[in-house]
């Protein structure tokens, strides 16, 4: 008798969990229909911040932050799959992260190199997603292990045609915009001599193809790690901080900026949904204002 109740209530507890998920699911799918209904953005960008403060304030291990750090970027990814954004990109590592003790460098380039690893096996999320994932920064400067990882997983990506995430590592924006000035000005010096030795004139103009000595904003555009890539509609940078800290600084000149109070390990779900909201409701500002500079140029 005991055995035969101990086993229904046991029936009836994974009934119950199997109509709050599919509740949650419903719940869920109403959410990003209501949500659809307003403009929804292409591209988000994060700046993953408060990771050692979560473990702070928990008295857990640094480390640890950074791991729960993780799991949120694979929920975030897996919520923005699921609402149909196209492309995400996440500051994952800045130049100025290797000022910081040789220690904690050390674990976080431990903890890259086991997550990228993770996410090159096949079962991974990301594969699941049909995912493309890219790295844009000086990967030079990061240590042999945590390189190589990053260029396999971003080469057994390359073909995969859906959600794009850009993890930028070790990056800075202003490095990201001397390089490009550097690659652009290569570029126009090789066409203006090809030109000059093809019958150019002694000033070193181009003979007749049109071609100038300026560098234009779009021959920036091609040498960013984005080029390709549409401009991010929305910055969230989490914890509260509402600084930029030299990230996307060329990319962000119309983006929605925002900073949930939220730790990154604690960004979930909700936060999302607020931030595509309110992204929603000043919409028709951040249309105006590209206009308005477009028509200025
Ligand atoms: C493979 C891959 C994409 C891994 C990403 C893992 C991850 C979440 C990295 C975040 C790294 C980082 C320095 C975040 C800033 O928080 P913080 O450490 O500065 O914390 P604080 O703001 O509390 O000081």
């Amino acid at each position: 008798m005991a055995e035969s109740v101990v086993a229904c209530s046991s029936k009836i507890e994974k009934l119950t969990t199997r109509v709050l998920a599919n509740l949650q699911n419903f719940l869920v799918k109403c959410l990003f229909a209501i949500l659809s209904y307003g403009p929804m953005p292409k591209h988000i960008t994060f700046i993953m911040d408060g990771n050692r403060r979560y473990a702070k304030f928990r008295s857990i291990q640094q480390g640890t932050g950074h791991r729960a750090g993780f799991s949120a970027l694979i929920d975030t990814l897996v919520h923005c799959n699921d609402m149909g954004v196209k492309y995400i990109t996440v500051y994952a590592f800045s130049i100025d992260n290797f000022k910081r003790d040789k220690s904690e460098v050390q674990s976080l380039m431990e903890l890259m190199e086991e997550k990228i690893n993770e996410l090159l096996d096949n079962q991974s999320i990301v594969h699941k997603m049909n995912c493309k994932i890219n790295f844009w920064g000086n990967l030079d400067l990061m240590c042999e292990p945590v390189r190589l990882a990053a260029q396999k997983l971003m080469a057994c990506t390359a073909g995969n045609t859906g959600l794009v995430l850009s993890v930028c590592m070790p990056y800075n924006s202003t490095s990201e915009i001397v390089n490009a000035v550097n690659e652009a000005c290569a570029e126009r010096r090789e066409v203006l001599q090809r030109d000059h030795v093809h019958g150019g004139d002694c000033n070193g103009q181009a003979a007749n193809n049109g071609v100038h000595s300026e560098i234009a904003v779009s021959d920036l555009d091609r040498h960013m790690y984005s080029a390709g890539c549409p401009e991010p509609d929305i910055v969230i940078r989490t914890s509260g901080e509402t600084r930029l800290s030299n990230f996307l600084l060329w990319q962000t000149t119309f983006s929605h900026l925002q900073s949930p109070q939220a730790l990154w390990p604690d960004f979930s779900f909700k936060h999302l949904v607020w931030a595509i909201l309110q992204y929603q409701r000043v919409y028709p500002y951040l249309m105006q204002n590209r206009e308005l500079a477009k028509k200025q140029l």
